[in-house]
Parts: C-alpha cells; structure tokens; sequence
C-alpha cells in the first residue's frame, strides 16, 4: 500500500509588494494571525520606528554603521534604498527552513522581490496589491496618522513609480474591501502550497500506488 506520509512539501516565500499605503502590513498581519505556517521574515532596517512598532518582531531596527556591518558580512539575501532608509532581508534560517516545510512571509519592495526571485524562483511566490484609487491611498497614509505631511507627500510621488512594477508579479489583488482583499491573498498561498513542483515524494508516492 502506498504510504501517505513520503509526502511532504517544501515551503514557500510568500511575498507581498504594493505602494506604501495600499495596505499590505495590514493583510500581512491578517495572514500571520490567521494561518499557523507561515513566519514573517524580519527584515533590518535603518529608518526611524513607529509608534506601536517593536524590534525584533516588526523590524529589526539598526544604525547605519550596523546595516554597513551586515552588508560586509554577507548577511542579506537582498536589500535596497527605499525613500531615505535602507532595508534588507537578513539570511537567518531561511533555506533550512523551505527545506523543512516552512513558509515565509516578505513585506518587501518590487527591488528586493526581482532579487529574491533570481535567487530562487521556484521558491517564490509575488503578490502585488493595489489601492482602489490614488485618492484612498493618500487617505490611507493620512489616517494612518504615522508619517509627516512631507513623508506622505514623498510616498505618494514615488506610488506612481512603484505601481508600474506590477507586471513583475504574479498575482495582482485590488485592497478596496479589506476582508475581501484578504480572502483571496489566503485563496493565493492556499493553491500556492498544493502544486505539484512543491510536494515531495510525490513520485515515490505514485509509483506505490501504481505497483
Ligand atoms: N481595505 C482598506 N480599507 C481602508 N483602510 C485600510 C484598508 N487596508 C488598510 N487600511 C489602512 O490603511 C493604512 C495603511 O495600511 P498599511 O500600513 O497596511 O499599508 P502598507 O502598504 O503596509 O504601507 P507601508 O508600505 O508604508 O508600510 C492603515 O491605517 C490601515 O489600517
Ligand atoms: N527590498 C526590501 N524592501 C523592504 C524590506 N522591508 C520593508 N521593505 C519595503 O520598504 C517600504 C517601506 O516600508 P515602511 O515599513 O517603512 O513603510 C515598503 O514598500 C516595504 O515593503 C526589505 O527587507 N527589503
């Protein structure tokens, strides 16, 4: 009889791009809440925390000199320049742990997902999400009540940029109803998880059951 338990999946990296304030920390939270598997991958960063935010759980917040340090020592999978600050992916467990199963979550730029995907394609997974319009977007940063008038003006001018990186993904999802939103994000990494490339043993598997 053929044995079910050969058959196990390598994990995924599930990531998540948009405008800044279209809304994908919050489906990003959504997710995590949600689904036991996946992990959010911290990424360093040097600019300034936000109220509320922790270190070490939002982002791992470090000095110039330390994302300098980190750079040197090869400890990136990616990083890029976005508005004033840096931000980079660090390696961490990441490989041994698509190796044992375990998806990882990437709140990420259009930069820093091209990079990731020319590593490891078969790996990855792009979600792009879009505002309903670029009116509910500046809405969105302004209630957001986060930023300074002249950040939100600067993340509004670079929206434009950011959004012609669309075709560079391979879902795109409209975040105007945000539990509607984030139904279909979880449909994606539901499907996402039950290819054929991502299970292994599969081919063990069916030639049992054929024997
Ligand atoms: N569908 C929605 N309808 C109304 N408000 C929303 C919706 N989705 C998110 N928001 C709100 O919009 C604001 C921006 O959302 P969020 O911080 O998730 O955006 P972001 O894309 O992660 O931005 P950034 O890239 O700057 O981190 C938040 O105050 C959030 O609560
Ligand atoms: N390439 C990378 N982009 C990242 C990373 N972590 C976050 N980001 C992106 O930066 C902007 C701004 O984020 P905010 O938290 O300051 O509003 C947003 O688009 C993030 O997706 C990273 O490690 N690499």
């Amino acid at each position: 009889m053929a044995d079910q338990d050969t058959l196990h999946r390598r994990g995924l990296m599930f990531i998540l791009s948009s405008p800044s304030g279209a809304g994908k920390t919050t489906i990003s939270r959504m997710l995590l809440e949600a689904d036991e598997e996946i992990r959010l991958s911290v990424s360093a960063t040097t600019r300034p925390k936000r109220p509320g935010e922790i270190d070490g759980v939002h982002y791992h917040f470090v000095s110039d000199a330390e994302f300098d340090r980190m750079i040197e020592q090869d400890d990136f999978y990616e990083w890029a320049h976005v508005f004033d600050h840096r931000y980079g992916t660090p390696k961490g467990h990441i490989r041994a742990g698509l190796k044992d199963g375990q998806d990882f979550l990437f709140d990420i730029d259009w930069q820093g997902t091209q990079q990731l995907y020319q590593k490891d394609q078969q790996d990855v997974v792009r979600v792009f999400i879009l505002p309903p319009s670029l009116d509910e977007l500046h809405r969105r940063l302004t209630a957001r009540a986060t930023d300074s008038n002249d950040v939100i003006d600067s993340r509004m001018e670079r929206a434009r940029a950011e959004i012609s990186h669309w075709d560079g993904y391979d879902y795109v999802v409209v975040n105007d109803d945000v539990n509607v939103c984030f139904g279909k994000v979880r449909e994606i990494l539901h499907a996402e998880r039950m290819k054929r490339a991502r299970q292994t043993g599969l081919i063990g598997f069916v030639r049992k059951l054929m024997d």
